[in-house]
């Protein structure tokens, strides 16, 4: 069974003469386990896939399906899907309340999944994303970028799931700091055995990290390919030879 499958994914923004179709017939599996990379240019619809799944672009057809369950219509998803699927944004900046510490962050989470042994959770989780105790009573002022981003993998990874959304993890991160942090969900995907979807516009982070990726243009995945093909420079769609030409600076004369 797939950890996550969606066949024939439509979303779409507004209506009538407004109507943005943002994916169109989109159709994907992805394994137990494995890490799996959306890539394309700005706008072709990387991230309203992982919206649609997670209920934040309401308006959408076809079939998704967490562990072989479907996931409902619009945008209701009950406390089992979350507790499954867990999403880490681009901007730690504005994904953690300022006025909230890192102890009220987690612990407000652990406690909204039932978790009453909080203490001790908070400590492994800080320990998990390399932060150590001190920073249990910080604000997110008081944090780098790459420590706000730690704590909020801290709090994805809170309720246990299975399969973390990563919507372009690093690329509101100093460049200092990015592999950093693409490491340490390395090290955390074998260590609590979870499943990746990642969406980036970056070959090289998709590289590094996944195992496939689909390629997607204008809101249509072009391709799905293993990410060895990739590196071997062997797709089979023109566009992503370009995409890979382009990001790779390499031109063929
Ligand atoms: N809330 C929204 N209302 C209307 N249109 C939207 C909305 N969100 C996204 N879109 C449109 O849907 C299309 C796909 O956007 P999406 O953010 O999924 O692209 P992306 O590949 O993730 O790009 P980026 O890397 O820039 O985030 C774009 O044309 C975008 O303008």
């Amino acid at each position: 069974m797939s950890a996550l499958s969606f066949k024939d994914l439509d979303v779409w923004f507004g209506e009538g003469r407004d109507r943005v179709d943002a994916v169109r017939g989109a159709s994907f599996e992805v394994a137990p386990g494995e890490s799996f990379g959306l890539v394309g240019e700005s706008g072709s619809g990387k991230s309203t896939i992982m919206r649609a799944l997670t209920g934040l672009a309401p308006h959408w057809s076809g079939r998704m399906a967490v562990n072989g369950r479907d996931v409902p219509p619009g945008k209701r998803r009950d406390r089992a899907f979350y507790k499954t699927v867990q999403m880490v944004f681009q901007d730690p900046y504005a994904s953690l309340h300022p006025r909230q510490s890192v102890d009220q962050v987690l612990s407000e989470t652990l406690y909204l999944h039932g978790f009453r042994d909080v203490e001790p959770r908070i400590e492994r989780l800080l320990d998990d994303v390399g932060l150590g105790p001190t920073f249990r009573f910080r604000y997110p002022h008081q944090l780098s970028g790459g420590q706000r981003q730690r704590v909020a993998i801290a709090r994805a990874l809170a309720p246990e799931p299975a399969i973390l959304l990563l919507d372009e993890p690093t690329s509101a991160l100093d460049v200092s700091v990015q592999a950093e942090i693409l490491n340490l969900l390395t090290d955390l995907r074998t260590e609590h055995d979870l499943t990746f979807l990642m969406v980036s516009h970056d070959l090289a982070v998709v590289a590094h990290m996944c195992e496939r990726i689909a390629v997607m243009r204008a809101g249509e995945i072009v391709e799905v390919m293993g990410v060895d093909e990739m590196r071997a420079m062997r797709p089979g769609h023109p566009y992503t030879q370009s995409l890979l030409e382009a990001s790779l600076g390499y031109h063929r004369g």
